[in-house]
């Protein structure tokens, strides 16, 4: 355990104590890269790869793009690992139970992929983002000037994700205590315990310690019924026609997926269209309030990039004192938004490694030997901060992006890469093109001067990493 194993060990690793420090002492994911990952990385003449002992022994992280992009291309060569080892019955694996597409391999999950891209394809409700910002607008009324924007922006994304998703209302921004709201806090808080996190044996056969823990089984059963329930009115109402006329692209993902079947572009079961809702939940929902988090500290911290992107929107959508939900078009016009986005996703990109991937055979990474059953880690977050793809990387710089220097865009990684790069990467884009620009109308915002992200920010999160308690001090412009 102190070393690799011998198979392993002409790679260079990372010594075992190394990540004890980092939990004794509570350092972040960002602050333990910036410390010791990118420094260790460029001292390597194995192309940035190397290994580090993790939840599965001696691990492969792969930090350049090439590499990775490779990793992520050949699904036969490099398959995800399979998650469910050794986490049946635990909470986390009841919440995703059943086949999804972050689980499903091979020839699942692509019958899965066709029936659900066609929808995400079809999807794009700037309505349903719009019509949120302006509950929020009035749920921040009631707040007064300092306001958590995390713990908000995670509301506004259980919103956007219940409605767009399975046309459901959490009503978490008017009613943050209401009763689906508090259950799905409950259940999502619980997945995300590090004690059960990292001993999953206590979540299922010492269970019976843990009385608090067994509830959280229950309130996730209970959730799990009501996502039954929104399934099967679904398929009724879309069997008796009996849903309101939308336009296309502000149908939920749920009715979209149902026609793309009715269509015969393929089949999923209930079991498989819930469980698949639940991947939206994990995959779609804090990653997306954390981005957003992420782009306010940062043009709260560089006013005179806030008031570029605002001068963008004014232009885009006039400075009328009433509020402007952006049509797709408009949306698309919002060049320089997109590019402080494409630059918050880089510097703190919200899922810094994804689900490992384990060499099917004996293979080789950069003319490095790699024995079948390496586990092998896309390092995304370490490859957004490499001087060798990025000038002061940690700088945040907008104009990285600008049109026609995009020379970067293949290190650009924070959606994954190839055939299972993020289904919901437009779907996430548009949805955070369309808060900021309204939002940039309605207000400007400082950092309080006794914010605790002053210096450095300070986050939070196990696998999808967000921003602790981010308090912005916010002034209506109408
Ligand atoms: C800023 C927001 C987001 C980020 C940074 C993000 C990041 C990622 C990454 C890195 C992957 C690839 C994982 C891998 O290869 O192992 C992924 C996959 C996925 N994402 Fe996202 N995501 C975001 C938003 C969303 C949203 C809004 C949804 C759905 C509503 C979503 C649904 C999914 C699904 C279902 C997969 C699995 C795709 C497959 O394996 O075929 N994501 N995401």
């Amino acid at each position: 355990m102190m070393k690799p194993p011998k198979n392993l060990r002409h790679i260079p690793y990372i010594g075992y104590f190394s990540i004890f420090r980092t939990v004794i002492t509570g350092e972040s994911f960002w602050d333990r890269t910036y410390r010791v990952i990118v420094p260790f990385v460029d001292t390597l003449k194995t192309n940035g790869i190397y290994l580090e002992y993790g939840r599965h022994g001696w691990e492969l992280f792969v930090c350049n793009s090439d590499d990775i992009r490779r990793v992520f291309l050949d699904q036969d060569l490099f398959p995800k690992f399979s998650i469910r080892e050794g986490l049946q019955d635990t909470l986390f694996m009841k919440f995703i139970n059943g086949e999804n597409m972050i689980l499903a391999h091979t020839e699942a999950w692509k019958s899965q992929r066709k029936v659900i891209s066609p929808a995400f394809r079809r999807s794009m409700p700037t309505k349903v983002f719009g019509n949120c910002m302006q509950e929020m607008f009035e749920a921040m009324d009631q707040m007064g000037p300092t306001i958590d924007v995390s713990n908000l922006m995670r509301k506004y994304t259980l919103d956007v994700i219940g409605k767009a998703g399975f046309g459901f209302d959490f009503n978490a921004i008017r009613d943050p205590n209401s009763e689906w709201v508090k259950t799905y806090e409950g259940i999502s808080k619980a997945m995300e315990d590090p004690l059960f996190f990292i001993f999953p044996i206590l979540d299922k056969d010492l269970l019976w310690m843990f009385p608090k823990r067994i509830q959280a089984h229950k309130e996730m059963e209970r959730f799990l019924k009501m996502l039954d329930g929104v399934i099967l009115n679904k398929r009724e109402a879309l069997e008796k026609e009996k849903l309101e006329n939308k336009e296309e692209n502000e149908k939920d993902l749920l009715t979209l997926m149902i026609e793309s079947e009715n269509r015969g572009e393929g089949n999923l079961s209930n079991s498989e269209l819930k469980s698949n809702l639940c991947a939206f939940f994990i995959a779609g929902h804090d990653s997306t309030a954390s981005a957003l988090s992420y782009a306010i500290h940062y043009l709260a911290k560089y006013p005179k990039i806030q008031e570029k992107a605002r001068e963008e929107v004014i232009r885009i959508l006039g400075d009328e004192p009433v509020d402007v939900i952006p049509t797709i078009a408009e949306t698309k016009q919002m060049t320089y938004i997109h590019q402080v986005m494409k630059e918050t996703l880089r510097i703190n990109n919200p899922v810094p490694l994804v689900v490992p991937r384990v060499a099917a055979k004996d293979t080789e990474l950069s003319g490095l030997f790699i024995p079948k059953g390496t586990f092998i880690n896309p390092a995304l977050y370490t490859v957004h901060h490499r001087e060798k793809y990025w000038n002061n990387s940690e700088e945040f710089d907008p104009d990285r992006f600008s049109p026609g220097n995009e020379e970067n865009g293949e290190n650009w990684l924070p959606f994954g890469y190839g055939a299972r790069q993020c289904i919901g990467i437009n779907f996430s884009l548009s949805e955070q093109r369309v808060l900021l620009s309204m939002l940039l109308r309605k207000f400007t915002w400082t950092t309080p001067a006794n914010s605790i992200h002053k210096d450095q920010v300070v986050p939070q999160g196990l696998v999808v990493i967000g921003i602790h308690k981010l308090d912005i001090n916010f002034k209506k412009r109408y």
